[in-house]
């Protein structure tokens, strides 16, 4: 089976070239959209980044370098908007034009397509033509699905979701798109998507995911389908129960403890940090330790475990976005030094599991706990500690494919998700400060505990908003295993699907102000969010039966992270910070990193009030950072 898709979830169909206007600029290699351009400003002379191509309801916002903590001048923010604004438009209506033209409209050429025309102009009735070529057309009496053809050319210099957001828009809910031989059914619609992932979810297999996955998870949980699926899902999720959550709670605090540690040098250095990569050391320090109990250090160490996990991570990114699966061909492995370097992290990685099953077992074997619903070893609560004393055979190759693949799961994911949030904070500062004030009445100086979890509503909430406007993944893929009614269309067995959740969670039909960053929409003393109470319109976990068991374990975590990082440090884009741009692997990806400026926040001090009248009638207040600052 050929790749083009992307690892999770993706298809990488776009490929890319270089062109540059004034104010666009997009570049080569790889499926990804360019966010914002940065542009000198000569008046502050500093680099000020602005979204070029902020369409309908991406709600890309500007983005401020800056060296000090000060905001943007409104009016130069202004004419940024407007310049972008306009651009916006004369590209969506350049794009619209295109598709109104039928450029992208796929047209009933083949050879059947043909023959039926001119049977008709010969008079023969179209019903009797109608029911002889429903071989052909595919959906017998059925409306047919509306298709795209995928010669999009203007549009392939973007992470691949973008243009299918646009498409969407002019195709609706569910469309049909076409690439040479190949074609997908693309679903934005939240009844389509709860019907294939929960009403008759078993009419749908992870399909193309599980071909490119299989040499890093092989049947792990994430592309097993079948009776695989059934047993493991049955034997994983009970390692995930609330005691073992709960314990987590202090692994997460201690993980970002280190990373706090760390940005306190920089902060003290005035050194800027790039941290998408913090965001992966840390998720990854955190997964090791809560799925096998190993402490890969990675924020202070860059060990060869390390390297051989990146390695393997990364070779599963560019499978899925290269269009020749070369991997396949046999002799290859053995002389592409590439894949030479792939093998051996592999092994690495196996001998690693091996060693760390072995000590599991061994402490199972002696302890004398007995396995009930919370099992947990205090000093080992690693999912892997209860699934051996649950039972799991040892030396068994699902087992570690399990373990492989919830390590990638819940690191990449969860390091997106920071990231991202990051990123919004820092377009929206009035969030940044309402997100602060919780924080620090909430936990003041102790490490989160799962009391906390509750409280801290805000800050949950700027999670949900984050997920919402940067899904991790953005895309979900299934293929129907027998024919089907998607929407009134009748679909047949086969079919390649995917789900965009990308589109879900911006479509202006949908929500309001579907591209801005408002965590305010959900409401504080309202449930949290989640696929069953938005009715299938915001699923950042997935749903029905094969819905993420690390939600909870995830929402608890990036809480936490988020948490303690906003108490401590102030972010800012860092001044010169390259653009920051999206690209596709498993999750969205920043192309260039997220550079950023951290600050340590001193604590204001205790004043009766925020505002005190001074004796010229001006009134002091206490800024962010603890400094007074004078105003009218
Ligand atoms: C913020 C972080 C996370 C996000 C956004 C996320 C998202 C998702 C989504 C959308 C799915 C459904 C995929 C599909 O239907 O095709 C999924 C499945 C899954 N996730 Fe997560 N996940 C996160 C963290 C985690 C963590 C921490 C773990 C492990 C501890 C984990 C383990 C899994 C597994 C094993 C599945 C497959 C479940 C199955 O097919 O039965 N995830 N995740």
């Amino acid at each position: 089976m050929t790749a083009n898709y992307t690892f999770l979830h993706i298809p990488a169909c776009i490929y890319t070239q270089s062109f540059q206007t004034p104010s666009i600029i997009f570049h080569s290699h790889h499926p990804k959209a360019t966010v914002c351009t940065t542009a000198l400003n000569s008046n502050s002379n500093s680099y000020e980044s602005y979204p070029t191509r902020r369409r309908g309801s991406y709600g890309f916002h500007p983005i401020l370098c800056s060296s000090s903590n000060d905001r943007a001048p409104d009016s130069a923010d202004g004419s940024v908007k407007s310049v972008e604004r306009l651009l916006e438009e004369k590209r969506r209506a350049e794009l619209s034009a295109r598709i109104a033209s039928g450029e992208f409209t796929a047209q009933k050429n083949g050879f059947p397509s043909i023959l039926k025309k001119s049977l008709l102009k010969l008079g023969i009735p179209r019903q009797i033509l109608d029911g002889l070529f429903s071989w052909a057309d595919g959906e017998g009496d059925f409306p047919r699905i509306p298709e795209a053809k995928g010669s999009i050319n203007s549009v392939r210099n973007e992470a691949f979701f973008i243009p299918l957001y646009e498409l969407y828009l002019t195709y609706g809910g569910i469309f049909r798109l076409t690439f040479g031989p190949k074609s997908f059914l693309i679903v934005s619609d939240p009844s389509i998507a709860k019907h294939i992932l929960r009403d008759n979810s078993k009419a749908y297999s992870k399909g193309i995911l599980a071909e490119i996955l299989e040499f890093v998870m092989g049947k792990g949980l994430i592309p097993a389908d079948g009776e695989v699926w059934r047993v493991r899902r049955r034997a994983i999720v009970p390692a995930l129960h609330q005691k073992y959550v709960t314990a987590m709670i202090d692994l997460f605090g201690q993980a970002t403890d280190r990373l706090c540690k760390k940005l306190d040098i920089a902060a003290n250095d005035g050194e800027d940090v790039e941290m998408e990569s913090l965001f992966s050391n840390l998720t990854l320090d955190i997964i090791g330790k809560a799925v096998f109990n190993y402490d890969f250090d990675s924020l202070t160490n860059d060990t060869g475990i390390v390297e051989a996990v990146y390695t393997v991570l990364r070779e599963a990114e560019d499978r899925s976005v290269s269009p020749i699966p070369i991997w396949e061909i046999p002799i290859w492995k053995d002389i592409s030094p590439r894949q030479r370097k792939v093998s051996a992290a592999l092994k690495l990685i196996n001998y690693t599991l091996d060693n760390l099953i072995a000590i599991c077992k061994k402490m199972v074997d002696e302890e004398e706990l007995q396995f009930h619903e919370e099992y947990m070893n205090e000093q080992d609560p690693s999912i892997l500690h209860f699934l051996l004393a649950s039972g799991d055979d040892v030396s068994s190759k699902q087992l570690r494919d399990d373990l492989m693949t919830m390590l990638i799961a819940g690191h990449e994911t969860s390091a997106a998700v920071l990231t991202w949030t990051f990123y919004l904070l820092s377009q929206e500062p009035s969030v940044a400060s309402k997100l602060q004030e919780e924080v620090d009445s909430v936990l003041g100086d102790r490490l989160p505990n799962i009391e906390d979890m509750k409280k801290l509503k805000y800050t949950t909430r700027v999670i949900n908003e984050s997920l919402r406007l940067y899904p991790q993944p953005p895309v979900l893929i299934r293929r129907s295993l027998e024919n089907d009614m998607l929407g009134g269309y009748s679909i047949k067995r086969g079919e390649d699907i995917f789900i965009s959740l990308w589109n879900l969670h911006r479509s202006p039909e949908l929500w309001d102000d579907a591209d801005k960053f408002k965590p305010d929409r959900w409401p504080l003393d309202g449930p949290n969010p989640n696929e069953t109470n938005q009715n299938f319109r915001y699923l950042p976990f997935g749903g029905g039966p094969r819905k993420c068991v690390g939600d909870l374990f995830a929402s608890y975590e990036t809480v936490v992270a988020l948490a303690m990082l906003v108490r401590r440090f102030n972010f800012q884009m860092a001044l010169g910070a390259p653009p920051v741009e999206m690209t596709t692997g498993a999750t969205i990806h920043t192309t260039q990193g997220l550079k950023m400026t951290v600050t340590c926040r001193m604590k204001p001090p205790i004043v009766p009030s925020l505002d005190r009248a001074t004796t010229n009638g001006e009134t002091l207040s206490v800024s962010e950072q603890g400094s007074m600052k004078l105003g009218r």
